[in-house]
């Protein structure tokens, strides 16, 4: 290590003192001032786990659907999946240090993980397109040359996107080319082939408006369209060349408020959706003639996807282990649907992408999807050969298309992560194949009346919980409160965790009525407040 260059670095990415941040839901995210110090050290603590697994790994500078002011950073690991929960506390440790401190921390990391400091290390970095995110990706430039690491440096890209080239540079190829166009021609290329069987039944042009929350999907979006078949007409709003990034827009506004986001005009029965700050997420809505906003979220975004592969699998002859994943989050009625209509297992885990990823690799086909929108599906290894065999060597004309559909829909969808790119053109696709509008994949089911609400206390880490998150343990008095209240309510359903990005308590609730759901979020609310600290004034109905 070379130690006077780690000095001589780390005084100029200071650490604020007194400040303690930890490796959350999604890594670091903060004001985006306090952060140089932990790029710096992210930087480096990539370097470390690049030697640790022998592949490249990725930073990418980003707080998602966050306001601009704030910054974040999380590290890919070598398939492209989240940091591995081992490496987070490192994370933690290194960030928190105190400056004079850094070599004895990495020594110890190094010791504690079997890293060997000489052997070579890589790392991609990627940035979304808040202001701050330029000087702050330097500052991981500097964390990974002090420590010897080499860097590739692909600026401004989404999330999922850096997700795929590491993936790509890790798999010598398999996954596809490790640069952005490699990403646009194979998303492109398998698009195309499943559009093109659409329009042999008549299809007419498919128009969609995308709300890119003023971020880095709109950037992305404009680069893609030459690749597009000229079949599909997108009109990018909220491109970010006038307003805040996030701000009243993208995916998480137009889920949490269940109101469109400013900045688009929606005529009745319109297809829209919307994207978050670094495109990992997606939801689609439309107005109806009445003037009614439906929003479609990731829970429906799941089920249309099931209900395709199911069928396809089926077609193809194949009794391949198909399942979803979801958090508590994700509506009842989608559960419900999903495992008595559409008849495929459900699985409950917590909240967090990497905890979703994990379950959905356990099936050979798994679907996972978080109600917001973020989400994915994973084909394991074994899956994804057979049926690329079949679409090759199948002698049955109707099991072959149906394999080669699936092999597109393989191709089409980044496995890495959730990409709002990429799942918006699996789920144009679908909708093209199926001859479905956007009205009719809406009315599969309807969303039980629900609630997200943030409670403030003085200390979240006092809510324990268990039952992925579904069940309070501590503080003491605090679940059998919520058990009582939603034995007030029909259909309804509570549960209160700490967030893992936020300095809040999130208080969720389900019921037969909005009224209902809003009075029961709000009891919950005030049971939050009386019994876990709450702060400030009381919570205020809705
Ligand atoms: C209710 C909700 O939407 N929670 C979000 C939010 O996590 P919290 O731990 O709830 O703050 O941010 C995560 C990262 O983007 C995302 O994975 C998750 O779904
Ligand atoms: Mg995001």
């Amino acid at each position: 290590m070379d130690v006077e260059g780690l000095k001589k670095y780390s005084a100029l990415h200071p650490k604020p003192a007194g400040l303690t941040l930890q490796y959350g839901t999604a890594g670091f995210r903060s004001k985006a001032q306090q952060l140089e110090h932990v790029m710096f050290r992210m930087g480096m603590l990539a370097a470390l786990r690049s030697r640790a697994t022998g592949a490249t790994i990725g930073v990418m500078v980003t707080a998602s659907h966050n306001p601009e002011e704030d910054n974040g950073v999380k590290l890919v690991d070598p398939l492209g999946e989240m940091l591995h929960p081992s490496w987070e506390e490192y994370a933690t440790q290194l960030a928190n240090a105190e400056d004079q401190e850094l070599q004895k921390i990495v020594t110890e990391i190094c010791q504690k993980a079997a890293v060997n400091q000489q052997k070579d290390a890589s790392v991609f970095i990627g940035r979304d397109t808040r202001p701050s995110s330029k000087e702050l990706s330097q500052a991981v430039i500097d964390g990974i040359s002090v420590l010897g690491g080499q860097y590739h440096d692909y600026g401004l890209v989404t999330t999922p996107q850096l997700h795929y080239v590491v993936c790509c540079q890790n798999t010598q190829g398999q996954y596809g080319k490790p640069t952005l166009e490699g990403y646009y021609q194979k998303l492109s290329k398998a698009f195309t082939e499943l559009i093109k069987k659409s329009l042999s039944s008549g299809e007419a042009q498919r128009q969609l408006k995308i709300d890119c929350a003023n971020g880095i999907g709109a950037l992305k979006l404009a680069e893609m369209e030459t690749y597009f078949p000229k079949e599909v007409q997108i009109q990018v709003y909220n491109d970010g060349t006038k307003e805040k990034l996030n701000h009243l827009c993208g995916a998480d506004f137009v889920k949490v408020h269940q109101k469109p986001p400013k900045g688009l005009d929606m005529k009745p029965n319109e297809s829209c959706c919307s994207f978050d700050g670094d495109a990992d997420r997606i939801v689609y809505y439309y107005k109806d003639t009445a003037g009614h906003f439906h929003l479609i979220d990731g829970d429906k975004i799941a089920t249309l996807i099931s209900i395709f592969l199911k069928e396809l699998l089926a077609k193809v002859g194949q009794t391949l282990k198909m399942a979803v994943v979801q958090t508590a989050y994700a509506n009842g009625s989608s559960t419900r649907y999903l495992e008595e209509t559409v008849q495929v297992p459900v699985y409950c885990v917590k909240t967090g992408v990497k905890h979703l990823h994990h379950k959905a690799q356990e099936f050979d086909v798994g679907i996972y999807f978080e109600a917001n929108g973020h989400g994915t599906v994973l084909f394991s290894k074994a899956a994804e050969n057979t049926i690329r065999q079949l679409a090759k060597e199948e002698k049955d004309d109707a099991k072959r298309e149906a394999a080669k559909v699936l092999e597109n829909m393989i191709d089409l969808i980044n496995q890495t992560v959730g990409d709002a790119i990429s799942d918006m053109l699996v789920i144009e696709a679908i909708l093209a194949l199926k001859g479905l509008t956007l009205q009719q994949w809406d009315a599969l089911y309807t969303d039980f009346p629900s609630r997200l609400l943030k409670v403030q206390v003085a200390d979240r880490q006092v809510i324990d919980t268990t039952d992925a998150e579904r069940r309070a343990v501590t503080p003491p008095g605090l679940q059998e409160k919520i058990d009582a209240l939603v034995k007030k309510y029909k259909l309804s359903r509570a549960f209160v965790r700490p967030s893992g990005t936020e300095d809040v308590v999130r208080v969720y609730a389900e019921a037969d009525t909005q009224e209902n759901a809003d009075a029961l979020a709000h009891e919950v609310s005030l049971a939050v407040y009386h019994l876990a600290g709450g702060k400030g004034a009381p919570p205020q109905p809705i």
